[in-house]
């Protein structure tokens, strides 16, 4: 089976800035997604997350190495209709309402307007944004903006789902309802690659987890083989082990 995901020693150096020195923010990193699994992204501040994620999204290119989604190289256009992108921070125009943007997204992905119709209502009852859907997006609340920036991710039914800090900023209401989403997701078989500072939130979704420090891997596996790796209890002991334990 094709992975979905797969990072083969990727390195990645940004331009140097006038009179800075630039250090590679990823160093050789290799890791998989297999389809249908559900995977963590961890790290501290600088650790390489946002910079896997861009890479993902072929909004930067690696300076070395191999990335293939779904076994085609990220610039290839076709993709775009398999992944669902959530940024980290969604900017929405003023005025605009979650209807205009479904209207953009679906002439984006070509879907015929019946198909949008029908998956705009889907995702607008299931995200409880139903009731809420002619009012200009800068009037919700900060879950709702999140739960409008979901919908805006699943109405083209993307295979594999790339998440950028699901769940910042929200409430433990917020969180807990896109937590039920992200497990939803998974029982519908969807391939999903979510970052977070958010440990509890690995421990409780994600399958495999993927520990970055300093722009280099320090681990790759469940969250057992974690625990068995450091000899540890709890994810957020494991997370500190790895990246101490390896430190230099
Ligand atoms: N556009 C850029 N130009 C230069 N350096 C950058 C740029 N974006 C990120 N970096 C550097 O690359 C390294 C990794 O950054 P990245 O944003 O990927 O980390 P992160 O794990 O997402 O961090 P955070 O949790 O703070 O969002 C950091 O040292 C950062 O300063």
């Amino acid at each position: 089976m094709v992975d979905s995901i797969s990072f083969v020693e990727v390195w990645k150096t940004y331009e140097r800035e006038l009179g800075s020195v630039s250090q590679p923010a990823l160093r050789g990193v290799t890791f998989s997604v297999r389809q249908g699994e559900t995977l963590g992204l961890i790290g501290a501040n600088g650790a390489g997350k946002s910079t896997c994620i861009r890479l993902i999204m072929d909004f930067i290119r690696p300076s070395q190495g191999v990335i293939t989604l779904n076994g085609r190289s990220p610039d290839k256009s076709s993709l775009r209709h398999d992944i669902g992108y959530l940024p980290e921070i969604a900017s929405f125009p003023a005025s605009l309402t979650i209807l205009d943007m479904l209207r953009f997204v679906g002439a984006a992905h070509d879907l015929p307007k019946t198909v949008l119709a029908e998956q705009s209502e889907r995702w607008l009852r299931a995200l409880e944004l139903w009731d809420a859907r002619k009012r200009p997006i800068r009037t919700y609340s900060k879950g709702m903006q999140q739960r409008a920036s979901f919908v805006l991710a699943l109405v083209h039914d993307p295979s594999l789902l790339i998440l950028d800090e699901p769940m910042s900023g929200l409430d433990p209401i917020g969180r807990a309802s896109i937590g039920r989403l992200i497990q939803d997701l998974k029982g519908q078989g969807k391939t999903i690659l979510f970052c977070t500072h958010i440990l509890e939130d690995v421990d409780r979704l994600a399958d495999r987890l993927l520990i970055l420090h300093k722009g280099e891997k320090r681990f790759e596996g469940t969250p057992s083989e974690l625990s068995m790796a450091f000899g540890t209890t709890s994810i957020v002991d494991g997370f500190l082990h790895a990246i101490e334990v390896t430190q230099s």
